[in-house]
């Protein structure tokens, strides 16, 4: 599986990196209804009765216990996940446009071209016009800090460096909405950190779902908090609220449990 899927064609922006052209985005607007959703495979049910409004904007963590269903979310957000049950995605105002998804999976796909050329081809793939390429992929670069090994063979890079060209080639695209995979879970703290201030940077100018298994991320990143048990979506709140406010007995159970906070 690639670390970055394709969306839909012809669903490539003209906005650079940086989201300028577009202007302000109005926050608080819908941009994807779930309305129940199911997704079942063999013998397995993965997601059901699964209704969430993603808000433009807002950062979203996703939490629960392994096969709980969160990457199966990502997926069906992203449209990569066939599923029973209705999705909207709004286009957005005033351009009138449908929103660019992209998605950066646990653990990147690199391929053997160098760093430089990995982020071209995202663009390539997504139609990005010709004469937007080398400028976006030069930010993108600069932006997430590689942009002095940007001629290196992708696959020499660190964990750490190959997560954070993964995000500068999802980064590239100029995406409304970005969905992140567990993108922090087999590196160590100080490029954990490094990845999360990006995120913080990178989320300001869009609408973020990711999920972790580590709370203090979920605490740190999140304007809302979900948690996923069984495929069921028991609870979606503000993260204050999430932390220290009343939560369903699920809920309530798995953040006494012993996941990691730091
Ligand atoms: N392609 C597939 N074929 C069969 N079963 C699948 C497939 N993808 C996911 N599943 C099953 O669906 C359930 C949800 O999986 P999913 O990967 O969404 O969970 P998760 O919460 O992301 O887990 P983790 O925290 O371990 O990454 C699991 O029982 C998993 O085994």
């Amino acid at each position: 599986m690639p670390a970055l899927a394709a969306a839909p064609a012809g669903a490539a922006s003209c906005r650079p990196p940086g989201g300028t052209a577009a202007g302000p985005r109005p926050a608080g607007l819908p941009l994807v209804e779930l309305a129940q959703v199911e997704v079942r495979f063999a013998g397995v049910t993965a997601l059901q009765g699964l209704t969430l409004t993603l808000r433009r904007g807002e950062r979203l963590l996703l939490v629960g216990a392994n096969g709980s269903g969160k990457s199966t979310l990502l997926r069906v957000l992203h449209g990569l996940q066939p599923f029973d049950g209705r999705s909207r995605r709004h286009p957005l105002q005033p351009e009138g446009r449908a929103p660019v998804v992209a998605m950066l999976f646990q653990r990147p796909f690199l391929l053997s071209l160098s760093v430089r050329q990995n982020v071209l081809l995202g663009l390539w793939l997504r139609r990005v016009p010709r004469a937007q390429r080398e400028g976006r992929c030069r930010e993108a670069l600069e932006r997430v800090g590689l942009a002095a090994m940007a001629g290196r063979p992708a696959r020499t890079l660190s964990g750490g460096q190959q997560q954070r060209l993964a995000l500068a080639r999802a980064w590239a695209l100029a995406p409304d909405l970005l969905l992140l995979d567990e993108p922090t879970a087999s590196l160590d703290p100080g490029a954990k950190r490094e990845i999360e201030a990006l995120i913080e940077q990178i989320g300001a100018d869009v609408t973020l779902v990711m999920s972790t298994h580590n709370l203090g991320q979920a605490k740190r990143l999140a304007d809302r908090v979900g948690y996923l048990e069984q495929g069921r979506l028991v609870a979606v709140l503000p993260t204050e609220q999430f932390f220290n406010g009343e939560l369903p007995r699920e809920a309530a159970q798995f953040l006494r449990g012993e996941l990691p906070w730091s």
